[in-house]
């Protein structure tokens, strides 16, 4: 990539003003004493081995496993930075501290070029605030009534939700229906199940939880689906020396400059936030004037968006959202329910056919719940009565976290305790952790789930049968809103979707693996890709993006 001259000339300029900054912060540290790895690059520090392991996560179990719960390591200009993974340090950042620990800044501003000021990026009393609004449409009864609206459509439909019009089959079964047309139009072959399940997922959260139709399985050419399929992997997969440097020194600018930074220095990531947050902007506009105009002749609807809408109607002047505002919870809705959602389903099967046996189990469950329920569509009591379902679904959720890594940052002087003490540089146990204000902190996903004492020692394993078995799992703190795994966060920041995910993650699978089989060439090397989120990628075809290459073959019928 070419840089103009006014370009480098800024970046030194910013360089030397950071290096200084930083040199003072550092002398004040208190995370000396902390033991951790050496740094990988001189200004880098350690970012670039943990931004581009060999796969997400892979960097964090070797910390863990040499270094226990609590690891300092050098980023940019050797600044200090912590990285957790103790239950109990999680427990108190995620849950318990509440605002002492808000969103890392450096994360802030960029996740605002992409969904603008919506819930997951504000902080304070504007994050209070937008929760307040938007909890209404995530609680269960609607998570399980908009989802259930969707499921039901494809047979009858129930008396206390909307008719679909027009539409008869729930996305899945229409995904379904064309990959039975691929397998029988051509012998042997592979499905990418990234490219059609991104589309469905997109879908699913349209209808569901916008009452709005994308069409991504029907029109290849959507653009809305075009821009945010595959979006992490596109703008975050692999990240140059260049990028790394862009992302961790920018932010610590004033905010003016960074904003100016952002809007004037050309960058191949942030062309694609604009595009993303522009055409999601459009459509929101578009559901904001429905929405409120159904309202006001007294017709909302149940799905998210109108409940957010009617939420914040009644929240009046003081208390409601900007337009702004409204239009980014739409982008954020998208960013964060589609894709992560995506990839959790193509995980699963990815398991599924890497272990054989705990496919044939799943498919036998849910045939036999099916039959002897005999319903015409899935509601949320058939998944209740899938304990394997939900087993596998834990597992694969544990296994392949959505996001490895949660940015936390100190808004005050802080102690984090440990459940496990870790050994100092001297030598020493510590058993808690002083923070500065400010100091930034990295709650890992992945290595928290793999947590053996909590898990069990098999835990790099993937084993539905740990949450079946009485005992398997030791809770050792609190953590997170879902079977104590830490893949939708914890506390006031919570994934907001979590109840939606299940609940569709659910429904993919029973469809898919009621009707398919599910094998994998065993010459393809998935690997977990490093994008923020984790997008299975091919290994030696990293630059292709998101990829799965599915053998799916028709499930025989049962006896
Ligand atoms: C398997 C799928 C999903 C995973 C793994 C996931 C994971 C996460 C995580 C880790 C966070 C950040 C928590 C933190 O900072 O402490 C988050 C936040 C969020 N998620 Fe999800 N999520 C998923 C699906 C969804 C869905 C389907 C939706 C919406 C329909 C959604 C909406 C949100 C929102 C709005 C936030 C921001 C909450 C806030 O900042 O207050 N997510 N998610």
């Amino acid at each position: 990539m070419a840089f103009s001259s006014t370009t480098i000339q800024l970046a030194v300029a910013i360089t030397i003003a950071v290096v200084f900054a930083l040199y003072v912060r550092r002398r004040r540290s208190v995370l000396a004493g902390l033991a951790g790895p050496e740094s990988s690059h001189p200004i880098l520090g350690f970012l670039t081995t943990l931004l581009r392991g060999s796969e997400a996560g892979e960097v964090d179990f070797a910390l863990q496993n040499k270094y226990g719960g609590a690891v300092r390591f050098d980023s940019i200009f050797g600044m200090q930075q912590l990285w957790l993974c103790d239950p109990k340090a999680v427990q108190y950042i995620a849950q318990t501290a509440g605002y002492k620990f808000i969103r890392a800044s450096d994360r802030k501003e960029d996740s605002r070029l992409t969904v603008g000021d919506g819930v997951a990026t504000v902080e304070g009393d504007d994050h209070r605030r937008h929760r307040r609004i938007m909890l209404p449409g995530f609680g269960a009864k609607e998570s399980r009534t908009s989802l259930c609206a969707l499921l039901l459509s494809q047979g009858k439909t129930g008396k206390s939700y909307r008719t679909r019009g027009s539409r008869q089959k729930f996305n899945v079964v229409q995904m379904a229906d064309k990959w039975v047309q691929i397998i029988q139009d051509e012998e042997n072959a592979t499905i990418d199940a990234p490219f059609w399940i991104s589309r469905a997922t997109l879908d699913a959260l349209g209808e569901a939880a916008l009452d709005y139709q994308f069409n991504a399985l029907d029109d290849m050419s959507n653009e809305l689906a075009r821009a945010f399929s595959g979006l992490f992997a596109k703008a975050r997969l692999n990240p140059s020396n260049w990028s790394i440097f862009e992302e961790y020194v920018v932010p610590l600018l004033p905010l003016t400059l960074v904003r100016t930074w952002n809007a004037y220095v050309p960058s191949k990531k942030r062309a694609i936030q604009h595009h993303c947050k522009t055409i999601s902007e459009d459509v929101a506009r578009q559901l904001v004037q429905e929405k409120s105009a159904a309202l006001l002749a007294d017709k909302g609807g149940h799905d998210i968006m109108s409940l957010l809408v009617k939420a914040n109607a009644s929240a009046g002047a003081k208390g409601g959202m900007a337009e702004d505002e409204m239009l980014a919870q739409l982008s954020t809705i998208i960013i964060a329910g589609h894709e992560t959602t995506a990839n959790s389903i193509c995980w699963t099967l990815l398991e599924l056919c890497r272990n054989p046996d705990v496919q044939t189990r799943l498919r036998n469950e849910i045939r036999a719940v099916r039959r002897e329920r005999n319903e015409p569509g899935l509601t949320a009591a058939t998944f209740d009565a899938m304990p394997y379902l939900s087993a596998v679904m834990k597992e694969s959720l544990r296994y392949h976290t959505g996001l490895y890594h949660i940015a936390k940052e100190a808004a005050q002087d802080e102690v984090i305790p440990l459940l496990r003490p870790v050994v100092g540089t001297d030598g020493k146990m510590i058993h808690e952790i002083p923070v500065q204000k400010g100091q930034n902190v990295i709650l890992s996903v992945a290595a928290y789930n793999r947590d053996k004492d909590v898990f069990g020692q098999d835990a790099h394993t993937f084993n539905p049968e740990r949450w079946l078995e009485d005992g398997y799992i030791t809770k050792q703190a609190f953590v997170g809103v879902y079977a104590n795994l830490l893949t939708f966060g914890g506390g006031h920041r919570a994934c907001l979707g979590w109840r939606f995910a299940i609940l569709e993650l659910s429904t993919f699978l029973v469809e898919l693996v009621d009707k398919f089989e599910f094998a994998i060439d065993p010459e393809v090397k998935i690997l977990r890709g490093a994008a923020i989120i984790m997008p299975p990628i091919i290994e030696g075809e990293e630059a292709k993006g998101t990829q799965l290459p599915l053998r799916v073959r028709l499930a025989p019928p049962m006896d």
